[in-house]
């Protein structure tokens, strides 16, 4: 086999395995025809996963006969081989199954596509600088989902406007009108639009035709597409313009042969539904979203599509690259609510479990996260991730190898550093203070309580000595793993134990606008001979 094509399989594995291990409840089919000494590895322990020589599944589709990039199974879709696109008969057909046989209301699918559409959104461009959104619907279910997204977007924070100029009578139609109008949403004539639609919008979606459009636009959209591609010849006059957001197809464009001429919309985003169409194909934008998590897999089957996984509980997930970006313009402007002294409680650890709790509560992603900083006599400093596993009264606990690097420096300078940063909360919080290592039987009594795997792994692991390769672990493993197999206990290692870290200083950090960020700091000071910490505001 080409080594190539060894190396797509086995990155392909990778990426299944990661699809798996992070999509609960879920069962795959995996053909994997010639399997590697890797393979079995790769694959095992995985929950839900069934391999079978007999069901095609993403793993052979992809890197087999193309040798195409594995990074299919990654959340983007890299090359446009790697894709599948829909005739527009297959896309009308597939309408056709799904609101059948397989008992789906076209109201469901609208709602999934309307948000489908208004996560991509929201993904790519903030409602801090892309507040103000007009959606341009078209008389059919093209223009149903611009309905929908439009009040999805109101919910998640942008200000939408809506033109719909040919109005369908149906109730459905009739029922999305109705809620728009319950929010306030502004619906918009023709005639109100300026022909420069960039200087009263930040984004204009283009929800005018679909995957049943035929012929040249007929009026009024003939008029309103031509507006989008001002706006556009605007951006390359080096104006200010608002992004284009097409909805399936780029209205105009030839449901499979796209823009023929080259003289039609040049969407900035593109949502295809269920699957792109054929057009989709041109598209050159630097936004290519799927959306329309709905395709069972009988579908999926039948049309032998080859799709992204959408990653978590998302209802979008891009195909493509994406875009280059510059790197000196990426930036977040936070928005916070106040955070004042008056608010903060005059016990630091009581105000910690209250910013820890509202990360917990936020759903983030190990929030017990932290970046640990030591110097060892060197006066060299160094940092990496340990996870928080106890806070109270007497400090901050964490657990790893007392012969690492951080073991070291620590023991040659017992003064650390610890930083968390709950990103979507735009919250940081740093503790400064002196490090002891804990009691042997606290350091017993949680090892103990990890994964067997992991206290095997803690075994095998000289942790920050150099390895000749994954191989030397992996066979430790497995020895250590054998010696173990009758599920006795796992003696904790003697040079593995945790490390408590006593605060002196502590900083809690809020993002606010113009890089105006709250910062206060609490230092110990004695107040009549007793211990008590005094709170005071950095700039920021
Ligand atoms: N399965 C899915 O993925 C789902 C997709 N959805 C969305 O539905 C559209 C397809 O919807 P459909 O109603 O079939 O068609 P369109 O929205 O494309 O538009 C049809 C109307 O447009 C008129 N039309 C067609 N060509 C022209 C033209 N040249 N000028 C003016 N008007 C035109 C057409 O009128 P006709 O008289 O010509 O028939 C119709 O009134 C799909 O793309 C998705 O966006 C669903 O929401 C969910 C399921
Ligand atoms: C999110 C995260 C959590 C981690 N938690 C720990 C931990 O609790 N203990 C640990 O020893 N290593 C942990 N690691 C690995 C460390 O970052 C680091 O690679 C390892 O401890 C060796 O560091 P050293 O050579 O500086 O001592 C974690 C890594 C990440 C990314
Ligand atoms: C090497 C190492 N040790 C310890 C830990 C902490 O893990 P646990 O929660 O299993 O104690 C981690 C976590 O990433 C780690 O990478
Ligand atoms: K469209």
């Amino acid at each position: 086999m080409h080594s190539l094509v060894r190396k797509a399989r086995t990155m392909t594995c990778l990426y299944l395995r990661h699809a798996l291990t992070h999509t609960k409840n879920a069962h795959f089919y995996a053909n994997v025809p010639k399997p590697s000494s890797a393979s079995p590895r790769l694959f095992s322990g995985i929950p839900g996963l069934i391999c079978t020589p007999g069901v095609r599944a993403f793993c052979t589709a992809l890197t087999g006969a193309a040798g195409s990039r594995a990074a299919v199974l990654g959340q983007t879709m890299e090359s446009h081989d790697s894709v599948s696109y829909l005739t527009q008969r297959e896309a009308a057909e597939i309408d056709e199954i799904l609101m059948g046989p397989l008992g789906f209301s076209v109201d469901q699918l609208m709602e999934l596509a309307g948000l489908s559409v208004a996560t991509s959104i929201a993904e790519v461009y903030k409602p801090s600088e892309h507040a103000r959104v007009l959606t341009i619907c078209g008389p059919g279910n093209n223009g149903g989902d611009g309905l929908v997204a439009a009040r999805h977007l109101h919910h998640f924070g942008y200000k939408p406007y809506v033109c719909y100029p040919k109005r369908t009578a149906k109730p459905l139609y009739t029922g999305l009108v109705t809620q728009l109008e319950s929010l306030s949403i502004p619906f918009l004539s023709v005639e109100d639009l300026k022909s420069d639609l960039s200087e009263d919008f930040d984004i204009v979606i283009d929800a005018m035709f679909g995957f049943s459009f035929h012929g040249a636009p007929r009026p009024p959209f003939d008029d309103l597409i031509q507006r989008l591609i001002t706006s556009h010849n605007h951006e390359q006059a080096g104006q200010k313009k608002s992004v284009t957001v097409s909805i399936d197809i780029p209205s105009g464009w030839h449901v499979e042969e796209g823009d023929v001429d080259g003289k039609g919309i040049k969407p900035d985003m593109l949502v295809s539904l269920t699957a792109p169409k054929l057009c989709a194909k041109k598209f050159s934008g630097p936004h290519h979203f799927l959306g329309g998590r709905f395709v069972p897999p009988a579908i999926a089957e039948k049309y032998k599509l080859h799709l992204p996984p959408y990653p978590g509980t998302s209802m979008c997930v891009r195909i493509g690259k994406p875009p280059k970006v510059d790197i000196s313009a990426l930036r977040e402007n936070y928005i916070s609510p106040e955070f004042l002294e008056e608010q903060v409680d005059e016990d630091p650890i009581v105000q910690f479990r209250k910013w820890f709790d509202d990360a917990l509560a936020a759903g983030l992603r190990e929030p017990n996260a932290m970046a640990l900083s030591t110097v060892g006599k060197d006066g060299k400093p160094s940092s990496r991730m340990v996870l928080l596993k106890g806070v109270d009264k007497d400090g901050f606990v964490w657990y790893t190898n007392y012969e690492s690097q951080k073991a070291h420096e620590l023991s040659e300078n017992p003064h650390a550093s610890i930083l968390f940063f709950w990103d979507y909360l735009n919250r940081q919080v740093r503790v400064e203070g002196s490090v002891q290592k804990v009691s042997d039987e606290e350091s017993e009594q949680y090892f103990h309580s990890r994964p067997r795997g992991s206290q095997i792994g803690a075994l095998a692991s000289k942790q920050s000595m150099v390895v000749p390769g994954r191989h030397v672990l992996l066979q430790e493993y497995k020895e250590l793993e054998q010696k173990f197999a009758d599920g006795g206990l796992v003696p904790k290692p003697k040079n593995w134990g945790g490390y408590r870290l006593t605060p002196q200083l502590f900083e809690f950090w809020q993002g606010q606008p113009s890089r105006l960020h709250d910062r206060l700091r609490y230092l110990p000071h004695e107040i009549n001979g007793q211990r008590a910490w005094k709170v005071e505001r950095l700039a920021p």
